[in-house]
């Protein structure tokens, strides 16, 4: 022991090459592996590696647990587990950021309508007829992003592509596909209208038969003319578009074909071109009489059940179309809608040159449909697709609690009765009392997860004394018109917020927010029976027949009963803040009702964020 002793120095003394990096190589030419769980494994390091303390992960492994595509998709400060009761869900497929940020980045360069390559006319044509009364009118993001694709001056080439569609038999070798996405109430309709009829106008100026059927026309003329006749009776000879229409435009429902309708429609007047509207509003007769108009059908607007219907017995109607826009896509090719949808794409395949997809959303079965049918489609989706606009605020009215106890109907009652009561105190504050009642009116939009509450709940706002009425598919289509049509002329004016900023009280939410934010003002009273709200009127549905009307009167959207997923919160919210508008959102939230889901959707609003 005591000679151990003496060999030990009796100062321990570091080596001269402690700082240095040890040899990486040893002198055998093999490579060198330190030994890091050895007892001197955690000497002569620079950083201290202390056990049991676990490493920051890998971006990688990161981005593997989190479910975002590439490090651009992750936002900055977002932490990876938000939205975690939506990503339940997963209804929406997703958009990389590094997408919408490149997306950005293009279209800012576009300013005006003047800077499509579209014809004078169409763009002589877009404030005077479709934008009646605005000013300072610039395209949205949508249209800045598909209106140069549609036209193909977007630098982008054409991709030529042979193909098969739906069945083996039908290909085409020159079809261009499209799916344009963006947020409710973008002006998605004018995205694919304008290029629509810019592009029939250019095809009707080339084509040999429009030419010969105008000469014949002119010579009859000159001849009846000549035969001393002050009117000249019209040509025997129908128009080669005739019940064979150049453009398709298909909407689920007959009050969105009237709607778009009327756009094409006023449109028509000074660009010069025929359209006609078809749906089960109409008779037969009218039917048959607007497709067979001896002067001819450029566009056609129309729901898939009639079209299809009318395909089968006359497959002629879908012989010349060259442009086919499938609109509220999601809806018209989900499984309930798609065989007749399908069938339509189908028969106008040989001829099409565009078909055109259009949707507010992308719900994750969309989106593998596509990659199925249409795997080389070109996707036009705006940076914000999927995000509430900050300008919608949402509140939330917890029901459990006082003074509904779990009455919803009460609760939501309660709301109608506080928003008609605050409007009008402000009126009369501010001056701004109207002697036609029709310009203060507030119109609010219900909506309800079954078709058959809906009847429900209106009756129930009635013995409130609240103009509620209720729009089901069982409601008239004369009356449902009559109905939709006061919620979507914007009688009085909604203030509006710039496109893309927040509106100008935006309250955040709290961190955890509570499920009684939203304070009703008189919290205390229940609305006396025999007391009436004359300043407000109320639709209470589904949203299935509300998808695409644009609801600009509407400023308030109460949903009683929570949405079942993302896709119906935006489609629903998204009848109030359209085109720049600020909008309101009520959720009553009640017992067995997804409260995290509601929490993640608010933050999600405030944050601007898009849902999943
Ligand atoms: N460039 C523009 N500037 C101002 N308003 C516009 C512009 N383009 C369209 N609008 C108006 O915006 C409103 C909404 O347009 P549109 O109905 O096309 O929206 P949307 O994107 O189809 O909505 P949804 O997804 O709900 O169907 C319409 O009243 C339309 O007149």
């Amino acid at each position: 022991m005591a000679q151990l002793r003496k060999r030990v120095p009796s100062r321990m003394t570091l080596s001269p090459r402690v700082a240095q990096n040890p040899p990486r190589i040893a002198p055998s030419g093999k490579p060198i592996k330190r030994k890091s769980n050895g007892p001197f494994g955690g000497l002569n390091l620079r950083e201290a590696r202390i056990r049991g303390v676990p490493e920051r992960r890998s971006q990688a492994a990161e981005k593997r647990s989190s479910g975002w595509k590439g490090k651009e998709d992750q936002p900055r400060g977002v932490k990876i587990d938000r939205f975690r009761a939506l990503k339940m869900q997963r209804a929406l497929a997703p958009v990389s950021y590094g997408y919408r940020t490149s997306v950005k980045e293009r279209i800012s360069q576009i300013e005006s309508f003047n800077d499509f390559a579209l014809q004078p006319i169409v763009k002589d044509s877009i404030a005077p007829q479709a934008l009646i009364g605005m000013e300072d009118i610039i395209p949205t993001p949508i249209q800045r992003l598909a209106i140069p694709a549609l036209l193909g001056s977007d630098g982008r080439s054409r991709r030529s592509r042979k193909k098969t569609i739906i069945g083996p038999a039908k290909t085409n070798t020159t079809m261009e596909e499209f799916l344009l996405a963006a947020e409710t109430g973008s002006g998605k309709t004018l995205a694919y209208l304008l290029p629509t009829i810019d592009a029939i106008k250019r095809a009707e100026a080339v084509d040999p038969d429009i030419a010969a059927h105008k000469i014949a026309l002119e010579e009859e003329k000159q001849r009846q003319y000549a035969l001393g006749l002050q009117s000249p009776p019209l040509s025997n000879q129908p128009h080669p578009t005739t019940g064979r229409p150049r453009a398709i435009i298909l909407l689920p429902t007959s009050e969105l074909v009237a709607q778009v309708g009327a756009l094409t429609k006023s449109l028509s007047h000074t660009i010069k071109f025929r359209s006609a509207l078809i749906s089960s509003a109409y008779s037969g007769r009218v039917i048959r009489n607007r497709l067979f108009d001896p002067s001819g059908i450029d566009i056609l607007i129309s729901t898939p059940h009639l079209l299809a219907s009318i395909a089968e017995s006359d497959p002629n109607i879908l012989g010349r179309v060259t442009h086919l826009v499938i609109d509220e896509a999601d809806s018209l090719l989900d499984r309930s809608f798609t065989p007749l949808t399908a069938a339509i794409i189908d028969r106008a395949t040989p001829s099409l040159h565009q078909l055109v997809l259009c949707s507010a959303t992308i719900p994750r079965s969309l989106d593998s449909f596509l990659r199925k049918r249409f795997p080389d489609i070109r996707r036009l989706t705006t940076p914000n697709l999927h995000a509430i606009p900050r300008r919608v605020q949402l509140g939330v009215v917890d029901v459990e609690k006082d003074p509904y106890h779990g009455n919803k109907s009460l609760a939501c009652a309660d709301s109608i009765w506080t928003i008609g009561k605050a409007a009008e105190e402000h009126a009369v504050s501010h001056g701004e009392v109207h002697k036609d009642k029709n310009l203060d009116m507030k119109h609010i939009i219900v909506f309800v997860n079954e078709r058959e509450k809906a009847v429900e709940v209106a009756d129930y706002l009635k013995s409130k004394g609240i103009n509620a009425e209720a729009l089901s598919r069982d409601t008239p289509s004369q009356r449902q018109s009559e109905i939709l049509t006061a919620f979507t002329s914007p009688a009085s004016p909604i203030p509006k917020s710039t496109d893309n900023s927040p509106a100008v009280v935006v309250t955040p939410p709290e961190p955890e927010p509570s499920l009684a934010t939203y304070v009703p003002l008189n919290r205390r009273s229940t609305p006396p029976p025999r007391r009436s709200l004359p300043n407000t009127r109320v639709l209470v549905m589904t949203d299935l027949g509300s998808r695409g009307i644009d609801t600009l009167a509407v400023r308030h959207v109460i949903l009683y009963d929570v949405p079942h997923s993302t896709i119906d919160f935006i489609h629903r919210l998204g009848r109030t803040g359209r085109m720049g508008r600020r909008g309101r959102g009520i959720v009553l939230v009640g017992k067995g009702d997804r409260r995290d889901v509601v929490r993640e959707v608010r933050e999600g609003m405030f944050k601007g964020q898009a849902l999943v």
